[in-house]
């Protein structure tokens, strides 16, 4: 059995007490195993946050080039072949039946992006398990799509991961941009499963991130947030990145 006990380390490694997951750039990790500590060093997390189509594969892409940085895209294949099966394009369908089924895949495999294994000392990710709660699975219940029961399972094993396992993030950079942009974006983008998405739906998740990061008024935000705005077309976003790129790469807001 292992128990995981995640430190802050600013300039010296030192075991501290208290368990801190924000603020830092870099972190070590104390397995304890019968009768020893065994220290690994773990790569500081961005993620990258935002509407559906809002821009965030092209940024991971973008950020994809720079060295020491292992990008991590969401894993949106798993989630549309599971053994043969579709989940996302189930969810899309009938949200009530299949929503739990959809969202606990997405949990579990953002949980194992977050503690996968790499070689680069900076982790970027699309999304996070903070968001795929916070955003997609609230959605679902705050509309009636999700049963009570549903989000009541959710919900226990979300608090058990996040109780019992370090997800540490370290900056989100949140890219900011109007439902409408990203509905004509989705629609250039033309997956297959999306089709039949409503801009009230993009609405819907925009108001919910909103309100996680830039209000901070229903959840947790477990890191700082840096702002993008996001409506502007591909050159003007590339001069964007480049004016933050010292930010993001040092994962500050500030
Ligand atoms: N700044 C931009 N201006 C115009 N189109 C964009 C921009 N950024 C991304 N796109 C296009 O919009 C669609 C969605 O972008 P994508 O990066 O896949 O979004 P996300 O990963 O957030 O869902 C893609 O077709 C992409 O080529
Ligand atoms: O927790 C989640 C995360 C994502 N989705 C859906 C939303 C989109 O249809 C796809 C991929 O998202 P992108 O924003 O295009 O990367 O997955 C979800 O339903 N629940």
């Amino acid at each position: 059995m292992y128990m995981y006990i995640l430190c802050s380390i600013s300039s010296t490694a030192s075991l501290c007490n208290t368990c801190i997951t924000s603020h830092f750039n870099y972190a070590t990790l104390f397995t304890y195993s019968s009768h020893m500590y065994i220290l690994h060093t773990i790569p500081s997390t961005i993620c990258i946050e935002g509407n559906i189509a809002s821009g965030k594969t092209t940024c991971l892409e973008y950020f994809s080039k720079t060295s020491n940085i292992e990008v991590l895209t969401e894993p949106v294949s798993k989630w549309r072949n599971v053994r043969g099966h579709n989940p996302l394009g189930l969810m899309y369908q009938d949200p009530t039946r299949w929503g739990i089924t959809l969202q606990t895949y997405i949990q579990l495999t953002m949980l194992d992006q977050h503690l996968s294994t790499i070689s680069a000392p900076m982790r970027m990710m699309e999304r996070s398990i903070y968001s795929a709660k916070y955003i997609f699975v609230e959605n679902l219940y705050r509309s009636g799509k999700m049963p009570e029961v549903d989000f009541a399972v959710l919900s226990e094993w979300f608090e058990w991961i996040t109780q019992n396992i370090a997800i540490p993030v370290d900056l989100i950079v949140y890219l900011q941009s109007s439902p409408q942009t990203c509905h004509e974006r989705l629609k250039e983008r033309c997956r297959e499963e999306e089709k039949i998405i409503p801009l009230e739906y993009l609405e819907a998740i925009h108001q919910l991130y909103e309100d996680w990061l830039i209000k901070k008024t229903s959840f947790n935000v477990p890191a700082p947030v840096l702002v993008i705005s996001a409506d502007d077309d591909l050159q003007k976003m590339i001069l964007q990145y480049e004016e933050n790129r010292e930010k993001i790469l040092s994962g500050s807001n500030v």
